[in-house]
């Protein structure tokens, strides 16, 4: 099996730049995830590497090999897309088998469409078209498609974006465990934050054409690299502050909405830095009516749940508004009331706010 490898790869389309200075490798049997907001240049990337167009710089290599200029069934790169892109007129079975580019004996076509199926829990659907196929069926007869034919490289752009919740929940928790057991390297593009994070070793944050980050999820959501990272990551997003921080008295001081609040142990490099944005998740605040040290006055504005959370919307005195994510079952506050915030400092993200960069002492904490 081989190594995919993107060597600062560029593409512009017109004045548009879609793609600068990409590299990235990827390992047999590892799933990258590719995040970024709409537009970003997620489709691009995949295109270059299946063949549809060409890199304008850099290059694109499987197993050490550059694969810039071959033609796009000649590069062993399985994909399926968003759309799943079936041939109308073939039948299930024929769809997959045509994923299968040697020629092989009938025999072989029909053991191995039957075998992947299987994996896929197609079997009972094979003699359908497409047009008889549920969304989910038919998502998991353009993997079978992809998968057939033990590509090097796969690539999935959004492949569950069509397809119900509760089948995408379900996919979330097989599709690791099935595309690595392909041992392919995989690319799969995702516009949610949460599927990346349930389904790759590592993602890839793409925004405006560059990769911004490029870690294991957990690391990109204790210590994402910048701030526009940061907000990609977390719903709801995260809770920002203009603050300055100050070294003193052993630890790093900053005022939040007029409260002198404790963010962690003394760094002066940070203090140094002058204006920065704090960044506190919605899950890491703690809502109490007890006044005391770092605790920030509030008024609840709202209560709303979300998903097993309620999300709280405060207001602080200065007018500024944060949100906080409490488990539905904590003692809840009621909207109008006045509440006092709090957050652990190692809890605390401070960002450059010029350049957006992430600053100061590695965090300690896990992700949620
Ligand atoms: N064939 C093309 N010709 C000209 N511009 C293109 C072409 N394909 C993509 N673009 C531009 O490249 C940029 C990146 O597009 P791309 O489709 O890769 O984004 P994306 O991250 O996949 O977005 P989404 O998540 O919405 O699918 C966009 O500005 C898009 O308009």
């Amino acid at each position: 099996m081989a190594r995919l490898e993107l060597n600062a790869v560029g593409k512009s389309f017109g004045p548009v730049r879609c793609a600068e200075d990409l590299s990235l490798a990827v390992e047999p049997g590892e799933i990258v995830a590719v995040f970024g907001p709409s537009g970003s240049g997620k489709t691009v990337l995949l295109r270059m590497i299946a063949g549809m167009f060409e890199p304008d710089e850099g290059d694109i290599l499987v197993g050490g090999q550059s694969i810039v200029g071959a033609p796009p069934e000649r590069r062993g790169i399985g994909m399926a897309f968003q759309n799943f892109a079936l041939f109308p007129h073939m039948s299930a079975q024929d769809n997959i088998a045509s994923g299968l580019r040697a020629r092989a004996a009938a025999g072989e076509v029909a053991a191995r469409v039957k075998s992947i199926s299987r994996l896929l829990k197609i079997e009972h659907v094979l003699g359908h078209m497409p047009r008889e196929l549920s969304n989910g069926q038919k998502q998991r007869t353009a993997l079978a498609r992809a998968l057939i034919g033990n590509p090097e490289v796969l690539l999935l752009d959004d492949p569950l974006r069509n397809v119900d919740a509760k089948l995408r929940y379900e996919m979330r928790l097989e599709l690791p465990s099935l595309l690595r057991r392909s041992s392919a390297a995989v690319l799969y593009v995702t516009q949610d934050y949460r599927e990346a994070m349930a389904i790759a070793d590592r993602i890839a944050v793409l925004i405006g054409g560059r990769l911004v980050q490029v870690a294991r999820p957990e690391e990109i959501y204790a210590r994402p690299a910048s701030v526009a990272v940061a907000r990609l990551f977390g719903d709801p997003s995260i809770n920002l502050a203009e603050v300055e921080p100050v070294a003193g008295q052993g630890s790093l001081n900053a005022e939040v909405a007029g409260t002198p609040v404790r963010l962690d142990a003394a760094d002066r490099q940070v203090a140094d830095h002058g204006p920065c944005w704090l960044g506190v998740r919605p899950d890491d605040l703690l809502i109490s009516r007890q006044a005391g040290e770092n605790a920030i006055p509030a008024r609840v504005v709202a209560i709303t749940p979300m998903h097993e959370k309620a999300v709280l919307l405060l207001r602080f005195s200065d007018g500024s508004e944060w949100l906080a994510a409490l488990p539905q079952n904590s003692a809840m506050a009621s909207a109008e009331d006045g509440v006092f915030v709090r957050f652990a400092p190692e809890a605390a993200l401070l960002f450059d706010r010029a350049t957006g960069l992430r600053v100061g002492l590695p965090h300690r904490r896990q992700a949620a």
